[in-house]
């Protein structure tokens, strides 16, 4: 079975084109089975404004107290999912939404909890229940929500879920699409990075803020044997005529 784990960030989730459901239902027909991971970090911080709470991040996450865990998990689970899965439902592709702590997929662990509170990595991703849908024809929907195995809730780092569950199903394909047709430099896309030129452009500051975990997870997606690993835009086709659009990570070279 040929996987495709396709991370959908918050920052163009509520604006994807009629031309992205297109090159997605171009790669189910040619025998992609694909599962969603999304992210939502603008209608999160739209929530705690209403409740005048100030976002605080930390080198890409956000600090997460319990109050704040509340509102991501409302908007995470209760907005974006419901979005997505609704979007995808009306341009005729089968979907299951679920948080991604359901039926035990996502399984974490905090990583720095006095700095970051209720922040996690994810330690393990259960596939059975994913497994379940795909033979049924679903694809599935899930936020980045995961708990340790204590059962506490943790919030975790979109890109960072999506990367896990890439490298746990032994993903063919991660596409992270995000509001960018990929990574720019001067306003130019970069077609091909490698993990030297990446961490170049990290130093040099032309790759920041969110685009940060984005890339380094694309990176280490890559090295746990993914084969293509992309950013690409949600605002255009990122697939057309067996091509896809936007920013490819590539191994260096005499890597293999
Ligand atoms: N070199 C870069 N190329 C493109 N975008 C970048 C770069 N560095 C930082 N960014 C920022 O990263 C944003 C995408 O990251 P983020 O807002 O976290 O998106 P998402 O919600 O899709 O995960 C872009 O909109 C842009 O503002
Ligand atoms: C720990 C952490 O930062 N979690 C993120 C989860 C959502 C996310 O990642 O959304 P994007 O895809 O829009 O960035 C947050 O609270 O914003």
């Amino acid at each position: 079975m040929n996987i495709l784990v396709i991370k959908c960030g918050g920052s163009i989730i509520n604006e994807l084109s009629e031309s992205f459901f297109t090159s997605v239902k171009e790669l189910q027909s040619r025998g992609y089975q694909i599962v969603f991971v999304h992210g939502g970090g603008p209608d999160i911080n739209s929530m705690l404004e209403k409740y005048e709470i100030e976002p605080v991040f930390e080198n890409g996450l956000r600090k997460t107290t319990t109050e704040v865990l509340e509102v991501v998990e409302l908007m995470l689970a209760g907005k974006s999912n419901r979005c997505l899965v609704h979007k995808l439902e009306a341009h005729g592709i089968k979907a299951v939404g679920l948080n991604g702590s359901d039926g035990g997929i996502l399984t974490g662990e905090y990583i720095d909890e006095k700095k970051l509170g209720a922040v996690g990595e994810i330690h393990q991703v259960d596939t059975e229940l994913l497994g379940l849908l795909f033979e049924k024809g679903y694809c599935p929907v899930l936020t980045p929500i995961s708990t340790t195995e204590d059962g506490n809730k943790l919030n975790v780092n979109a890109d960072m879920a999506a990367g896990s569950v890439a490298k746990a199903l032994s993903a063919e394909m991660c596409l992270f699409v995000t509001d960018v047709k990929g990574v720019l430099k001067n306003q130019q896309i970069i077609e091909k990075l490698t993990e030297t030129e990446t961490k170049a452009l990290i130093t040099d500051g032309s790759i920041y803020g969110g685009m940060i975990p984005k890339v380094n997870t694309a990176l280490s997606v890559l090295n746990k044997g993914v084969e293509k690993v992309m950013i690409v835009s949600g605002k255009d086709h990122f697939y057309e005529n067996g091509q896809f659009i936007g920013t490819k990570f590539l191994q260096e070279e005499g890597v293999f």
